[in-house]
């Protein structure tokens, strides 16, 4: 292993774009699979599931996660699923991490509101007793579902209200689903106190950051990629400090990039952008979070102080509560200055 690699194992993190069911790891993949035998196109062997998850375009790789999402059938399935993400979390040093949920998918399933919540709250409490991984949760709409998913994702969101709730977003295809229909739903959301954190301009223009900023109220986009194509886009998520939260994996397999050499991060981060570095269905893109800080060290030529910085920007874009943002960066710092 690399001194680099080895170092980014080591080193306290915090990650911000990271989906539920798109981190569900082979293993638990198949296992869910193995209990609908049959039912599922889902591979019920792990070393089949590789080959699965190779994705022809974004509608394509869309297709595959609902079909995983199809596998999760009851609360049991949910606990399982979620308290095995935060042990891959913590094995990867990851202390904090807001993990978008969809509640709407699995409702519509017929897992109850009220028992899905109380899964992922269970497995909360175990991820941050067993593992030493602090879990919150971004409620997300799936926008192909389009408005009905989004009243049903707000009604939950605001009518169970779990602990560990602190942000409302909008996920799925951008193509034909643009961004101020949704306006509504986040302007009741941010009412509450939750966090505005859709995602935009992943696999359509800079138009759709610019409605997630103007109808959504967007203090964060996930990926915003695309706002490398508009200096006037950059300059003002630069001057405002509005993050984005970029998954380069993730766009090379998904083919919103077509190449990693291509990826518009150094683009952004000369522009002044504030970016996160984040893996967003690791499992399925065949990465890690530490391998996507190994990415990032590549295409932004980042030496161990620079890879540091990065857990740092993740910490301080995240909406952790103060003490919990400086406690992190406290341990990034000891951990940096140990590792010398
Ligand atoms: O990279 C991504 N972009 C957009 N949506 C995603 C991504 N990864 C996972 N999802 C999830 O896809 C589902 C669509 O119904 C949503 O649950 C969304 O959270």
């Amino acid at each position: 292993m690399s001194d680099l690699t080895l170092f980014i194992a080591g080193l306290p993190k915090a990650e911000l774009h990271v989906h539920h069911v798109g981190s569900a790891s082979p293993r638990i993949v198949a296992e869910l699979a193995a209990r609908h035998e049959g039912s599922s196109p889902v591979p019920a062997d792990p070393a089949l599931l590789a080959d699965y998850f190779e994705f022809r375009d974004f509608a394509h790789f869309i297709e595959v996660y609902l079909s995983v999402v199809d596998l999760i059938r009851d609360d049991e399935d949910v606990r399982l699923l979620t308290y095995e993400i935060g042990r891959e979390l913590g094995r990867q040093n990851v202390r904090y991490a807001e993990l978008t949920v969809t509640p709407y998918s699995s409702v519509r399933r017929g897992i109850p509101a009220k028992a899905f919540c109380e899964a992922i709250e269970d497995a909360r409490t175990g991820a941050a007793r067993d593992f030493g991984v602090d879990l919150r949760w971004c409620f997300d709409i799936p926008g192909e579902a389009g408005l009905p998913a989004a009243e049903e994702t707000l009604r939950i969101a605001l009518g169970e209200r779990p602990e560990g709730l602190i942000s409302f977003g909008l996920g799925g295809p951008e193509i034909g689903v643009p961004r101020p229909q949704f306006k509504p739903y986040f302007d009741q959301a941010r009412a509450a106190g939750l966090h505005s954190v859709p995602h935009a301009g992943e696999t359509t223009g800079p138009e759709t950051v610019w409605d997630a900023l103007r109808e959504l109220g967007a203090e964060r986009i996930g990926h915003g990629i695309a706002a490398a194509q508009d200096d006037r886009l950059m300059a003002h998520l630069a001057e405002n400090g509005i993050p984005l939260e970029v998954c380069p994996t993730s766009n090379l397999r998904t083919r919103a990039v077509a190449d990693l050499d291509e990826h518009p991060i150094a683009t952004l981060v000369a522009a002044g952008v504030p970016v996160s570095v984040n893996s967003d269905d690791p499992p399925m893109f065949g990465t890690t979070l530490e391998h996507e800080y190994a990415t990032a060290a590549r295409l932004l030529k980042l030496d161990t102080a620079g890879v540091a910085e990065l857990a740092r920007a993740a910490v301080r874009h995240s909406f952790r509560p103060a003490q919990g943002k400086a406690g992190l960066l406290a341990e990034i710092d000891a951990y940096a200055a140990a590792q010398g």
